[in-house]
């Protein structure tokens, strides 16, 4: 099923949308936005922000989204036996009106006959009145069953594809992320339109098969009445009057684009961003800003009352001929209907016997005829809806379906397992990089440099200068631009990924602790040990952390950042703490109380105790090769000292590489040090040569010591 999306996948050469040719663009400004729309007729644009005039186009365009879409929701636990019945019950239920429909006129004619004759069919009237009843108690039970099978099969679905969702955002690497995640925050809304497009498209189909069942009691009224056929077609013209007037109200075109020059509204919008976002409250409040926000937003507000903010692109411009449809369809109606009744009426007054046709058919042909008005509308504003959400859908899969751009590599990393206790050789041939999303900006150029297996490589340099790129670039969580980078000897590009990582512990400058407890931080660093307390408390000493632990009120259960926040009405503004006049004291029932600050220092102990829990702790482990970048940079110089010392002991023969500014004692044990400048590799020795080429390294170290004498 999913080979079908592959017509949908191509990518179509672009047209140049010009908003500068007046003769292709139209530039209409209402509010603070601006909308752009093609107006050349020009092939190839991208769809119409509109989407409401191409909603039968849209909907096969996306056929295949729809049917792979069933698809999976066939597959969702439980997910087949819910699609068959869920259908059925819908199907069967799209009959009942029209049976009831029919009943109902039935029972007229049996009261019309009944007061020309003044008798009466008993057993019919008694088989008429059980079939209203059951058609109605059928159409309670079936609605009933349809929304109680619907709420457990809509679970189900969110349930179903959140997971892929969730398992998506979890396979992509950091630049497919980076680019995919405007995507990846909308598909939410998008793998939750899949139930609505499900119920909608299910609807749509019931309304059909319920306009077929009207239609058929129509068929079978007035078969053999034509003297109504008159009264027929203007029913028929109405309908077709009212679709009219809708598709004149809301077919107008669709725009292109939107855009937003209007600085005090961009001004409004960053002011909410600010007070609603936690990210800024801290600065906010240093600052002592929010009064002045509140009152700054307030004017700006006053300034832009009575201003269209919202985006509409529903009838927008470029109405035509559409106004003067409008009005001759809202104008003709009431004529043809008054037509009608008149024609049918002198029709009656000619007929030389009786009327040629009942009171109760004339009520039949009525109400089914406005039935069937009614569910052509519903069947019409069901399929925009669904191909409105088709978009959605199309969207969530060929998402779904994102390659990776870091392409895995074939080859087993290490070959063989035993070498990696001897640690793995990293070589940078000629390496250059830019970073993908400023790719004029190279942070690394013609970077050449061999650390050999079991080495201790210390890289040092002035900020900005490319020493935790090069790290980064180990663990290929980018790819280079020029040049190779070797591992044991293969090429980084060429070797399966997953191994590269596991063979690799890396800890990052801005390392960040996960919304887990104390516990789990530290065990993530080895999942296969993730629930094993002893070998978390072990790393925790190597990191220096278990003391301030073991002193928490929660100690290892402790959050740094919870992410399940409890509630008491205190911590809800709109209700305060008082509950019917009394002041509630929520203390005793202790909420978010295993949350706890702790300090940077503190922190950085933690993601340490993890990078031991990763390659240290497990004698087993798979890890050849160890990258601190500024594992230091929050530690007191005492714990820096313990730390380098452990580190050095316990790496045992494995390859290390430290990026630091302050490396003490550290560069004098180093095997290797770089200096790198301005992304290049300035200088490279071990220490003592360094100092005696007496360049920017013994400047560097010259310039601690003096630090540390002073
Ligand atoms: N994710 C990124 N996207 C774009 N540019 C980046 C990114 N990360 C770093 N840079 C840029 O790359 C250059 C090198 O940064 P890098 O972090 O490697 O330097 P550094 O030597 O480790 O600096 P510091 O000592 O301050 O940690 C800098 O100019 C930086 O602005």
């Amino acid at each position: 099923m999913a080979k079908g999306t592959m017509e949908e996948k191509e990518e179509k050469p672009k047209v140049l949308f010009d908003p500068d040719d007046r003769s292709a663009v139209q530039v209409t400004k209402v509010g603070v936005w601006e909308y752009y729309e093609d107006i050349s007729g020009t092939k190839g644009f991208a769809p119409k922000i509109s989407l409401e005039s191409n909603a039968l186009t849209d909907l096969y365009r996306g056929r295949f989204f729809i049917m792979r879409m069933v698809y999976d929701i066939a597959l969702v636990e439980g997910g087949l036996f819910y699609l068959v019945s869920f259908l059925l019950l819908k199907l069967l239920s799209s009959f009942i009106p029209a049976l009831g429909l029919w009943y109902t006129s039935e029972f007229l004619k049996m009261v019309e006959v009944a007061m020309e004759e003044r008798k009466v069919d008993k057993d019919a009237l008694f088989r008429i009145g059980a079939g209203r009843v059951i058609t109605a108690f059928m159409q309670q039970v079936l609605l009933d069953s349809v929304t109680f099978l619907g709420d457990r099969f809509n679970r189900r679905v969110r349930d179903g594809f959140a997971l892929r969702h969730f398992q998506l955002s979890a396979r992509l690497d950091i630049p497919t992320y980076h680019d995919k995640l405007h995507q990846l925050h909308s598909l939410q809304y998008g793998y939750r339109s899949v139930w609505a497009v499900f119920e909608t498209a299910i609807s749509a189909i019931s309304t059909a098969v319920n306009l077929v069942a009207h239609t058929a009691v129509l068929y079978r009224v007035l078969n053999g009445h034509k003297e109504m056929r008159f009264l027929l077609i203007s029913g028929f013209v109405h309908i077709a009057l009212e679709v009219i007037t809708t598709i004149a109200e809301t077919d107008a075109q669709g725009v292109h684009a939107v855009k937003c020059n209007h600085d005090v509204y961009i001004h409004t919008r960053g002011l909410e961003d600010m007070i609603q976002d936690m990210d800024y409250r801290r600065e906010i409040v240093a600052s002592g800003l929010g009064s002045f926000i509140a009152h700054k937003y307030e004017q700006l507000m006053n300034s832009l009352l009575g201003v269209e903010l919202g985006v509409n692109t529903r009838n927008r411009h470029n109405m035509g001929w559409r106004p003067w449809l409008l009005r001759f369809s809202v104008y003709a109606r009431n004529p043809v209907d008054s037509l009608s009744q008149i024609y049918t009426c002198l029709q009656v007054v000619d007929s030389v016997s009786s009327a040629p046709f009942s009171l109760a058919t004339l009520q039949l042909v009525n109400s089914t005829v406005s039935a069937i008005s009614d569910k052509l509308f519903s069947l019409r504003s069901d399929l925009e809806s669904v191909s409105e959400r088709v978009q959605d859908i199309r969207e969530y899969y060929q998402l779904l379906e994102t390659p990776n751009k870091i392409a895995d590599g074939s080859i087993p990393f290490p070959e063989n397992q035993r070498d990696i206790s001897q640690g793995i050789s990293v070589e940078f041939k000629n390496v250059s990089f830019a970073y993908p999303h400023a790719p004029e900006k190279k942070v690394l150029e013609g970077v050449s440099f061999k650390i050999e297996q079991g080495q201790l490589c210390v890289i040092v340099g002035e900020n900005g200068s490319g020493k935790s790129t090069i790290l980064t670039l180990m663990t290929r969580i980018y790819d280079i631009t020029e040049g190779e980078i070797l591992l044991n000897g293969i090429d980084i590009r060429k070797l399966k990924l997953a191994d590269v990582r596991s063979a690799i512990s890396v800890l990052f400058q801005d390392y960040t602790l996960y919304p887990l407890s104390i516990a789990q931080n530290i065990g993530y660093g080895d999942i296969g040990n993730l629930e094993d307390t002893e070998k978390i408390q072990e790393a925790a000493k190597l990191g220096g952390a278990d003391e301030f632990i073991e002193a928490l009120p929660h100690k290892y259960g402790t959050y740094v950042d919870t992410p399940v926040w409890e509630y008491s009405t205190d911590s809800h503004p709109a209700r305060g703490s008082k509950f019917a006049d009394k002041d509630i004291d929520f203390s005793k029932l202790k909420l978010n109380d295993r949350r706890q600050d702790l300090s940077g220092g503190q922190k950085q102990r933690i993601a340490l105790s993890r990078t031991f829990m990763r390659s240290i702790v497990s004698s087993d482990s798979p890890v050849g090769l160890l990258l601190f970048d500024e594992p230091s940079a929050s530690l007191d110089p005492k714990a820096e000292n313990d730390l380098f010392t452990r580190l050095r002991d316990l790496r045992g023969s494995k390859t290390m590489v430290f990026s630091s500014h302050r490396f003490g004692k550290l560069t004098r044990h180093a095997d290797l040090i770089l200096y790198i400048s301005k992304g290049q590799v300035a200088e490279a020795g071990n220490h003592n040569q360094l100092l005696k080429q007496d360049g920017e390294y013994a400047k560097f170290w010259n310039l601690q010591v003096q630090d540390f004498l002073l």
